[in-house]
């Protein structure tokens, strides 16, 4: 930090377990990956390669070793994990992994449809190579899932190996945690609390009304997905008390007239 400001709230420091930011790298240069990392690397947990973006961006190893370079872990997006088991390339996706030594891995359903059991065995299979993040919810607008369902299956893939779970809310945070509006489902998100430890639960929270929603709701140290590049910074800012969102939330005080 550039200066000493008092009373902020408590942040934990990187390697940490929770408070993680996860940015989206939907197809950043490798020079404009060396850019954000020195301006917002301090502030990055993790970085998913949004969905199959990893598959089209040219030189992936040296994107990959820029990251590297900074101590943080990258993955490839759910949707290429599901690209490939639709295809029935299971095994192809975890010679993929080794070839690129990955570390981490999304298991997802968000475009498919995917027997839970057989979503479990994927967690389990991959959990014996990499850290695995599985992802719950669908892409689609139309499914809705019922809040116990929601537990049921963060629950059972907790079990499963996963590390931790990541709410579903897209790019645009418009499905799954939230409503088309952006809306966050907050009985969803409360019920969910009650059962799912907040510290195993990546929240994918795009916009920054619904950052600010979870870091209100459970504070500094709330994990947050599908982080934009550009928004990283903001979102430290957000975390501390620093912008006025989330400033008298966090002083415990009203505005000075
Ligand atoms: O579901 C996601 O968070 C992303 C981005 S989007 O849904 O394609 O907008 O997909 P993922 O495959 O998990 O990277």
């Amino acid at each position: 930090m550039n200066y000493t400001l008092n009373n902020l709230p408590e942040r934990d420091a990187k390697p940490r377990d929770k408070g993680y930011t996860m940015a989206m790298d939907k197809g950043l240069s490798i020079r404009e990956v060396e850019d954000l990392l020195e301006v917002a690397g301090e502030y990055i947990d993790i970085v998913k390669l949004g969905w199959s973006t990893s598959y089209v961006v040219p030189n992936l190893k040296g994107k990959l070793d820029a990251y590297r370079s900074a101590g943080i872990p990258v993955y490839f997006g759910g949707t290429l994990f599901e690209a490939f088991i639709v295809r029935d390339q299971f095994d192809d996706y975890r010679r993929v992994l080794d070839k690129y030594e990955m570390t981490f891995a999304e298991v997802s359903d968000g475009s498919i449809e995917l027997d839970h059991d057989q979503k479990c065995e994927y967690i389990q299979k991959l959990a014996e190579q990499v850290t695995v993040l599985s992802e719950v919810g669908s892409k689609d607008a139309e499914k809705i899932i019922p809040p116990y369902k929601w537990i049921k299956l963060m629950q059972e893939e907790l079990d499963a190996g996963a590390w931790k779970v990541i709410g579903e809310a897209r790019e645009g945070g418009n499905v799954g945690l939230f409503r088309s509006t952006g809306e966050v489902r907050s009985g969803l998100v409360e019920e969910i609390l009650t059962k799912i430890p907040f510290e195993k639960i990546i929240w994918e929270a795009p916009q920054k009304e619904q950052q600010v929603w979870f870091i209100k709701l459970l504070g500094a140290n709330v994990n947050l997905g599908n982080i934009a590049p550009s928004e990283v910074i903001p979102l430290e800012t957000i975390r501390l008390g620093l912008r006025g969102d989330t400033f008298t939330h966090f002083l415990n005080m009203e505005k000075p007239c």
